[in-house]
């Protein structure tokens, strides 16, 4: 385990960090007869209604073994299937129909092995505001057991910088498309690197050297080939390897549309390819022949024909190795090691730190949002705004008045409505990838997202609420003013409940947007200030909208039944029955409490069930 690991760097001294010794616990992965199936809808069916859905086969048949302290690289043309077939592998389809035997130490995937294997995504999906240093310590605190203290755990986020050749640039942040930050090929690193952290025996990484110079190239290789030593399994997408690269790997897979046209040592391959036909003519990369057959082009053969070239190659695979890919999966029975599920806890950390852990790394991220000048200044203008033009108004005026009520429960139905649906959307590709490598439950990261930002969330209304409250001269008297307050707040967790559900359940922000502005407006318009005679098919709108709860309320904390006004001509009229107030009228102020709440509760629990699916994958 890795915390025993810790005290062997503790006794060792400097000489290498303890993550990069021996494997925890060594994985032999084996894959049989794998075939990959979807459904595709058939395009140019638009308009027709019995458009028919097709299933297309993307792998068809792949097998193979990996041993500890193994590499297996995956080699094919774009489209080939090596995506698939690593996601397979890492447990990680989620949608399509994935059939064969693939175990891991004879054992189908588990929670366990999920917590021993690292998956590397071809893009890097990293926070951008936070540094190098803080990237790798958030996801150690995370990830590694909770046996190990926050300083150890600190000491393995240094030792994977040190390893991966990051100490230049931990201090900088890591950047995104309109943020500079770290380069390429750093970003890539420091995705390796939240994988590494685990020390995950079985580690997948797709395409980990695309898009860099062929010496950082090579440095990262050697790093997996040294991790590949230490017992540990390791499977890996690339594209166009160098001739040093390529001898590197210990076992390579190569792919055409979805066929296995060669499965063996990568040494071993030429000879293979020259023994069925197909020798290389001309000093070439051994890597760049290999892809030249996988798409059907041979310089040593007359035949021009690409298809058939690669059927050739299919065929000659089933004749010539298929049968001992099968004898070396069946040999190897004998020899499986237990894996003892139990030494494996299904989560490193208790709820509590992944909790707080979460909470800061997400108030970090979010820290230039939440406290934003512009979002502030857009606030205190608004508020100045409105208690300018309702500048010490008086109860003579009293439409006035009830006017400004509705302004608080549209306006603070709005803004966190629009804030809070932006949370997931943002967050979801993040989201999937730390759900899918088993890093925290789903309830801790809900609250540390929701709780994070509340702090501002709530303070922008209150100073909103004291300011116009003053300047627009309602009733000095705290009862009024705490009572307005708490319903202003409260309609403002309910609105951003509202907001957190279209999020998560639509996750995509232009039509959450969409969908958000037509739902409050009608929850406006249905809140008895506009229309007063509403038809009766329609007017139980009302009993679902936030705002004529809010405005109920708001009406309630200023004015008390029985209370007169003056109503002109030197006369005074009970406030009930001012026109603007009748409808809403100043009673039941505990069903709109009560509704309230369960529109605070029910909308986050519909964000916390949409939320569910992401991040899950199929067994
Ligand atoms: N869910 C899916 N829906 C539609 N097509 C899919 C899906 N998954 C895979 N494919 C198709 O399967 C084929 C293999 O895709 P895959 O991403 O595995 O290829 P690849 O070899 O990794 O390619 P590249 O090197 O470009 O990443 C492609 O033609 C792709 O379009």
């Amino acid at each position: 385990m890795v915390d025993v690991e810790a005290q062997n760097l503790a006794g060792d001294g400097e000489i290498s960090p303890a993550i990069f010794k021996k494997a925890n616990l060594p994985v032999t992965l084996k894959f049989e007869d794998v075939v990959y199936k979807i459904k595709t809808e058939q395009s140019g069916k638009f308009f027709k209604k019995t458009a028919k859905s097709q299933e297309k086969l993307i792998l068809k048949g792949i097998s193979g073994m990996v041993l500890p302290g193994e590499m297996l690289a995956m080699l094919g043309p774009s489209g080939s299937g090596k995506t698939t077939l690593l996601t397979g592998l890492g447990g990680r389809l989620t949608s399509g129909r994935l059939s064969g035997n693939i175990t891991y130490n004879g054992k189908p995937f588990s929670n366990a092995m999920k917590r021993n294997t690292g998956f590397v995504t071809q893009d890097d999906v990293l926070y951008p505001h936070l540094t190098v240093t803080e990237t790798l310590v958030y996801t150690a605190l995370l990830r590694l057991p909770r046996t190990l203290t926050k300083a150890e755990k600190a000491e393995h986020a240094e030792a994977v910088i040190a390893q991966l050749g990051l100490s230049r640039c931990r201090h900088s942040i890591i950047g995104g498309p309109l943020l500079r930050g770290v380069s390429g090929g750093e970003r890539k690193r420091v995705s390796i690197g939240q994988e590494m952290l685990i020390n995950p025996s079985l580690l997948f990484l797709d395409e980990p050297t695309s898009g860099l110079d062929s010496t950082t190239a090579q440095r990262i290789v050697s790093t997996l080939w040294d991790l590949a030593n230490g017992g540990r399994t390791i499977v890996m997408t690339i594209h166009q390897p160098s001739s040093r690269l390529f001898y590197m790997f210990h076992k390579v897979l190569l792919l055409s549309e979805g066929n296995p046209l060669y499965y063996g040592k990568g040494s071993s391959a030429l000879d293979y390819f020259s023994s069925i036909g197909f020798s290389l003519s001309v000093a070439m990369n051994p890597a760049d022949f290999l892809l030249d057959l996988a798409n059907g082009i041979s310089t040593a053969d007359s035949m021009e024909d690409h298809a058939a070239i690669k059927q050739t190659l299919v065929a000659s695979y089933k004749t010539h190795l298929l049968e001992s890919v099968t004898a070396e999966l069946a040999a190897d029975d004998q020899l499986q090691m237990a894996t003892d599920d139990k030494q494996l806890r299904r989560w490193s950390n208790t709820w509590w730190d992944q909790f707080s852990v979460l909470f800061r790394r997400g108030i970090k991220e979010r820290r230039h949002e939440s406290f934003s000048g512009l979002k502030i200044g857009q606030v205190l203008a608004v508020a100045i705004l409105t208690g300018l033009l309702w500048w010490q108004s008086d109860i003579s005026h009293l439409q006035d008045q009830v006017g400004l009520f509705f302004f608080y429960s549209g306006f603070w139905g709005f803004y966190p409505l629009f804030q809070a649906i932006f949370t997931f959307p943002q967050e979801r590709m993040m989201l999937a990838k730390e759900r899918s490598s088993g890093m925290y439950r789903l309830s801790s990261y809900f609250m540390a997202l929701t709780l994070g930002d509340l702090p501002m969330e709530l303070v922008l209304p209150t100073v909103f609420f004291v300011i116009t409250y003053w300047m627009a001269g309602l009733k000095p008297d705290p009862r009024c003013f705490f009572a307005g307050l708490f319903t202003l707040l409260y309609s403002v967790l309910c609105s951003q409940g509202l907001g957190l559900a279209l999020g998560a359940a639509v996750m995509n922000q232009k039509s959450a947007t969409i969908l958000g502005s037509v739902i409050m407006l009608t929850f406006l318009l249905a809140s008895g200030y506009y229309v007063q005679h509403v038809p009766a098919f329609i007017s139980w709108i009302k009993y679902i909208s936030i705002s004529q709860y809010t405005f109920k309320l708001l009406l309630g904390s200023q004015f008390k039944p029985g209370e007169t006004y003056p109503c002109g001509n030197g006369k005074t009229c009970l406030v009930e029955d001012f026109g603007m107030i009748k409808p809403v009228g100043l009673g039941g102020h505990a069903i709109a409490v009560i509704a309230l709440a369960v529109m605070l509760v029910g909308y986050r629990l519909v964000a916390y069930v949409a939320l569910m699916r992401i991040g899950v994958t199929k067994k």
